[in-house]
Order: C-alpha cells, then structure tokens, then sequence
C-alpha cells in the first residue's frame, strides 16, 4: 500500500502495539478475529456494496432503493452470527446489535435499524412466552420486519400524553386501534415508511369504559405478499431530514383498525377475554426496552466518535499548514497544541465512555437478573443512569465530533470526508429515545429524591459517594490528583444536588406549588444531574482502567494512563468554575492543572495515529477522503470530486439556456 509519507512516521514512532488496544477495544483476540471474519466477507461483496454512483448524488428514492439493496446483503452476512447469539432475552441480545451497527455501510443509518434496535427488544422485554415463541422466529430471520411507533405528531417527550387509542372489543375479543386527531399520528417511526410490515404500536389502553394508559401492541401494517398498506391504515414516510435519510422514519394513522386480543404485549399487563384488566408490577416495566436502548446508544455513539477522531487525527496527521519557527517547513497541523487540544480529548472520550458503557451493561444485567425474580428495588437507579448516560455520551460525542469536523478546516465541510454525516447521526441521538434535557431531569427526579431520603435510604451504589461527602473532612484538603480530582467532582455534585433541594424547598415556603418549584429550580437540576454522571463516568475510567491495566504491557499501560489522566484534567478544567465554587481547589492548584493538561497532551502526541489505527476501523466503513488508512487525503479529495455528475461534461446545458443570455445582455 501507498502510504502518506508522514503518517508512515507516525506509525513508526508509535510507542506501544496497535493490535495489543485493538484487542482490548473489541474486548479480546476473538472478538477481533470474529469482526475481521465479517469484514472479510463484506469485502468480497465490495462492488455490490461500494460501487455504483456515490450515496450523495442519489435522488431520495433512488438513496433508499439502494440502502434495502446494500443493507439485505450485510444482514445476510451477520445472520450467521446473529443466529447463534440470539439466546432469547437482553441480555445476549446487546452482541447482536453492536455487531450489525458496526456493520452500518451506508453514512445515513440504516432502514433495519429500527428492526433489530427497538422491535425486538420491545418483543423481549414485554412480549410473554408464548407471545415470543410466535413471533421471535420470524423476526429473527426477517422474515416480518418492525418498527416502533411511540412517538406522535403532538406527543413525543410526554408519552402519557399520547392520543392513539386501542379499545377492547369483549363481544369480537379484539382491540380497535384508532388515531382520534392529527396529532396522534404516529410520526418517526424508523422504517415505518416503506420498509417494516408489522410494527409495535403504543397507544392508550381502554378497557370496560377506562383508560389503564399506554400499552404495546403488535400491528400488521402491509401485506406480506403485496406490501400494501392494510384497510384502514394510512402509511407514508416523513421526508428528508438532516441526517439519517436511510432510516426510513414514517408516519401512521389508525382508522378503527381491528387487532386480536393477543396482540397486546402481556408479560406484564393483561386484558382478560372478558375484558378484565391485570395490571402490571409496576406501570414503569412497561418501559423496559427503552432503558435497554438507552444503553446501546452510549456504546453506539463511542462508535460514531471512534470515526470521527480516526478521520480527524490521520488527516491532521497528514495535513502540513503554517510554520511553528520561521524558516521551517510547514508543519503538520497536529503539532499544534491547539489542534491536539481539540482531538486528543475525542480519543479519551472514546475510551471512557466504553469503559462505562460496559459497566453500565453489566449494571442492566445484574438488574435485569433481580427483576426476573421479582424484585425491583434498583429500577430506579437503572433508569437514572440509563437517563444521564445516554444524555452526556450523546451531547460530548456531539460536541467532539463536531470539533473534530471544524478542526478539519475547510476538507471536514465536504461531505466526502464522510463527517458532516457522522455529526448528524450524534446530533439526533441527543433527540432520539428521549431528549437529553427531559432524561437528564429524570436523573435529576432521582437525585433530589435520594437526597431527601439520604437519613433512612438504603442507597445504591452510583450514589453512595453523597453520604462519602458529608462526613467531615471529606476533601477539606484539595489533591491534584486523578483521585482527587474525582473527590472535588463528587463534592461539586452533591452540593449541587443540596442546593436544588434547598432552593426548591425555599420557593415551595414561599408559597410556591412544587410543580413550579420544580420547574423554577430546572436549570440547576440539570447541571446537577450532568455532574453527578461526570462523576460516575470519571470514576468508573479511573477504576476500569486500574482494574484492566495489570494485564496491559506496559508501553499500553503507560499511553492508556495518559488517557485517562487526559480525561481527568480535561473535565477538570472545563468545570474550573464548579471546582472553585464548591471544593477548596486553589489558584496554584489550577496552574498546574492546566500545566500538567499540557504536558499530557505533548506526551500523547507521537501516540495519536497509533491510538486511532487501533480503533481498527475499515476504510469501506469509514468511508472518508480525509480519514483513509493510506492518508492519500488530496488524491481521494480529487477523486471524489470527479465523480460529482457535474463533472461528467465539460458544460452544463444550463450555460446555454441562462448564464450566456444573462453575460451577453440577452435576456
Ligand atoms: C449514536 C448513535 C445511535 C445509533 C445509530 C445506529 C445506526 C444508525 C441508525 C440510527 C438508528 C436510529 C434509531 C433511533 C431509535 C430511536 C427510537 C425512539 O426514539 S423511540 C421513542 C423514544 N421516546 C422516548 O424516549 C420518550 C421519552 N419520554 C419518556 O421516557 C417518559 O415519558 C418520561 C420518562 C420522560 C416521563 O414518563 P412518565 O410516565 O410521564 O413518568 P413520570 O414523570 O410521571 O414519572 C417518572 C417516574 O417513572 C419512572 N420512570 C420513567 N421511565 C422509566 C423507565 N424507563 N424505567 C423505570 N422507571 C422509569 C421514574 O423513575 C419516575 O419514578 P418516580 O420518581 O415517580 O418514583
Ligand atoms: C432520527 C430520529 C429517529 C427517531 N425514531 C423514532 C422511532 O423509531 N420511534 C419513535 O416512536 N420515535 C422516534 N423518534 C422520536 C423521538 O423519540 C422524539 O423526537 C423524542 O423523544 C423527543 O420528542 P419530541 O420530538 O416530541 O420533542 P418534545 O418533547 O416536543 O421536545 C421539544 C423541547 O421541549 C423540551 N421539553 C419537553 N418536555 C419537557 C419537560 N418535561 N421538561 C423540560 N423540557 C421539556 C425538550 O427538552 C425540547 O427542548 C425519532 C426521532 C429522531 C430525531
């Protein structure tokens, strides 16, 4: 292979082994030997799936047509390794899908997507036995394909709102599902448009003339032979959006569409035959599969940035602008601290938020496992972290892609570079499966909760570090360690989650209802509950990484250590504010910080390409002129541009038809 002079060098001084952290990222040597398999074999289909005109010159339609054609061959690859691994619950079902969104070829997300991230883990977590038994088989193989219509018209964040109802019918034993206004139209559901045939539906259960609030319901929507629309359903796709046009979102409205009795999801609540409703443990299990994709996303969202620092990094690898001393060459703009202030924290984060994301995993298994046998005592703790972590993996990935793309100059504009893409995904995940701000108030709602109960609460471990605080001493003395720097977040957070309460408290004797009180206090509520997951995600890098490190070799120990002191600094001196108000951290203190956050980035630098290669991520993935392997950035910018159908003729007609009667006077 060709390779870009300078990123050669790059690997050349790369001080620890590549496969050694790629390994550890994929989470062991067969994990990697597993992914390679697959690329391997997408790579045999290479023409099918990368030939042709490029995505971005493709009408609308003529996108879509192409995401079912590319998309179906990819599924027919993983589904081997889908089949083995579907073990019927959650919890074996996370490899499944992390596996096929590693495997999203195109850069505007998937019309499957819906399929496998919502419709099936719906069916997991609320669907009974036999309810599984019928329909699992034939999801597994595609055989049916679903979406997950929640959100409406009207209603999208407040899903107690919703106005889609579905009213049992004792006489026919059959629910009558019907979309009273335009507002309750369904509207978003990914892959609704065209794509599913069945779909999950949540709508206001009524039954014997009472409303018990929303339910699931499975919904046939096309034929299976024909892929018609069924009486009564009125379905289409919602348009073109910033991003993501591959996914298919639609809409749908009910005009009293009849459904089976059975068609209600039941592990939880039942309608009887006669119409009896049996209510669930608890109305909240009802929102299972939510909390389940929340933590998906975070480790998706790592996947998103993994690109767009691998692209950002190489080609600040490759790119030479401007002089660092007169009468040099110009160097490559990496050596900028500046640019590596804007990259380097983007690697980190990846790293964090993996670490997290897993332990968070492990957190859904052991919750999943004590629901099963009945208790549900950490749900709420569950759905808070769920809450905030999805809500902060999403913003930071965001915000870091998007300084990844600036940071690019004017290249990280074209969309060849495959970044304004990657950003738009990250962007509507700080929307989809709830908006940030709403989830991290729900995070919030617990918080303020488990403070006021923090005398008689028996509390859960991610909050523990709230009682820690308040004994006496308790980070009296600031450290300028990693360690202490995790005490100083933890003290941020719970005085700020004390003042919240104190301040709701004081509007609430000031005669205010608590709702207000509430919604006065809302902007400090989510500062407190984006501090108290600061805390969570930094102490969980630290521990994960002490915890893995022993068996590191120690050049990756050394460069992941950096990391993670990387990361600590990072927080630590963008929250300087939060640090001086709340802990006893010191001017001084403060100048080192920022010195040592320096000199850490100077000691990553020689380690950056190396540090993005093991990422490990193909080029038919990655899909970048800037971000390729070989860094033949200006050749791949120039090919790209070929292909722009503009430039299939010399003149373009409209020259004749407008421009030459406009510069001739002729008009
Ligand atoms: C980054 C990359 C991403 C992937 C890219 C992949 C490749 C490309 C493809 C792209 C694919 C795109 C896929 C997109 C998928 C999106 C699908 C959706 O958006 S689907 C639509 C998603 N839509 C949304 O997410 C809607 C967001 N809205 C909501 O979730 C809810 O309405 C609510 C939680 C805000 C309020 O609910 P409400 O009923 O009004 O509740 P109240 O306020 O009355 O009471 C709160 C009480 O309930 C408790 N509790 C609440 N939830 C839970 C839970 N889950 N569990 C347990 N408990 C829960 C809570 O603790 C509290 O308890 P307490 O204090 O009383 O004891
Ligand atoms: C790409 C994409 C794919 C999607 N896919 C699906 C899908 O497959 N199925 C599906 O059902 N839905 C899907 N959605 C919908 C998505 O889940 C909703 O957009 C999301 O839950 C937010 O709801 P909303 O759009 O109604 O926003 P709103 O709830 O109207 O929010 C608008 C603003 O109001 C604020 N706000 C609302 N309530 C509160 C509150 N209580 N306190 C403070 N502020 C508040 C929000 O913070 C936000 O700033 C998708 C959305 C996108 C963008």
């Amino acid at each position: 292979m060709n390779v870009n002079k300078d990123l050669q060098n790059e690997r050349n001084k790369c001080s620890f082994n590549v496969r050694e952290l790629t390994e550890f990222i994929d989470g062991g040597k067969n994990r990697t030997l597993e992914r390679k398999h697959i690329e391997k074999l997408i790579l045999a289909q290479k023409d099918e799936l990368f030939g042709g005109t490029p995505e971005d010159y493709l009408s609308h339609k003529e996108k879509y047509e192409r995401a079912i054609q590319t998309n179906v061959i990819i599924l027919k690859i993983v589904q081997d390794f889908m089949r083995d691994a579907n073990g019927g619950d959650l919890t074996n079902y996370r490899d499944v899908l992390t596996t096929l969104l590693n495997f999203v070829v195109s850069r505007e997300g998937t019309p499957f997507a819906l399929h496998f991230m919502m419709f099936l883990p719906v069916f997991l977590s609320q669907a009974d036995e036999e309810q599984q038994m019928e329909w699992l088989p034939r999801a597994w193989n595609c055989n049916i394909i679903g979406s997950y219509a929640q959100t409406e018209l009207g209603h999208g964040t407040f899903i107690r709102g919703l106005e889609t109802t579905a009213t049992y019918d004792a006489a026919t034993k059959e629910f009558v599902l019907h979309s009273p206004t335009v507002t309750s139209y369904k509207w978003w559901p990914g892959a609704l448009g065209h794509t599913a045939n069945y779909c999950v539906v949540v709508a206001q259960l009524h039954t014997k003339g009472q409303c018990h609030g929303i339910h699931s319901f499975i919904v046939q929507v096309r034929d299976e032979e024909t892929h018609m629309p069924l009486a009564g359903i009125r379905v289409g796709e919602i348009g073109a959006k910033m991003g993501l046009n591959m996914i298919n979102n639609g809409f749908i409205g009910f005009n009293h569409v009849r459904i089976p009795r059975r068609h209600l999801l039941m592990k939880h609540a039942q309608v009887l035959e006669d119409g009896t409703y049996v209510k669930s443990r608890n109305s909240k299990l009802n929102y299972g599969a939510m909390v389940f994709v929340r933590v998906v996303i975070v480790f998706d969202s790592v996947n998103y940035l993994s690109k767009a620092v691998t692209i950002a990094t190489r080609f600040a690898a490759v790119r030479r602008q401007s002089q660092l001393k007169a009468n040099e060459p110009e160097c490559q703009i990496i050596d900028f601290l500046t640019q590596q202030h804007k990259l380097f924290i983007g690697i980190a984060t990846c790293h964090a938020l993996k670490m997290t994301a897993t332990k968070l995993w492990d957190t859904f298994n052991e919750v999943q496992q004590q629901l099963r046998g009945g208790n549900l005592e950490r749900l709420p703790e569950l759905h808070a972290l769920a809450c905030c972590l999805k809500a902060v993996s999403t913003a930071d990935t965001a915000a870091l892609a998007e300084g990844g793309r600036r940071a690019c100059g004017g290249h990280g504009y074209m969309r060849s570079s495959g970044l304004p893409q990657t950003c738009a995904v990250l962007d509507a995940a700080c929307t989809f499966e709830g908006d940030n701000t709403v989830l991290l108030l729900q995070t919030a709602r617990f918080l303020v909760k488990v403070w006021r109960g923090l005398d008689t609460l028996k509390l859960t471990p991610t909050v523990a570090y709230l009682r820690t605080t308040l004994t006496e001493g308790f980070n009296d003395k600031w450290e300028n360690t990693v360690e202490g720097i995790i005490k100083g977040f933890q003290t941020v957070s719970m005085r700020k989650i004390s003042e919240c309460v104190s301040c709701m408290a004081k509007r609430i004797m000031s005669g205010m209802s608590q709702e207000e009180a509430w919604n006065m206090t809302s902007v400090q509520l989510v500062a407190a509950a984006e501090s108290h997951c600061r805390v969570i995600i930094i102490s969980y890098f630290h521990e994960e990484f002490v915890k893995v490190s022993s068996s590191f070799s120690p050049a990756l120990r050394r460069v992941m250590k950096l990391l993670v002191e990387l990361y600590t600094l990072y927080w630590a001196l963008d929250k300087l504010q939060d640090l001086l108000k709340y802990t006893s951290i010191s001017k001084t203190n403060t100048e080192q910080l920022q010195e040592r956050y320096e000199d850490t980035l100077n000691a990553l630098r020689p380690d950056a390409v190396g540090l993005v290669d093991a990422f490990d991520i193909m080029d038919e993935i990655l899909q970048s002129t800037l971000g390729a392997y070989d860094g033949r950035v200006y050749e791949r910018l120039m090919e790209e541009a070929l292909k722009s159908p503009l430039n299939a003729e010399p003149v373009n007609r409209s020259f004749h038809q407008y421009l030459k009667p406009l510069m001739q006077g002729k008009l």
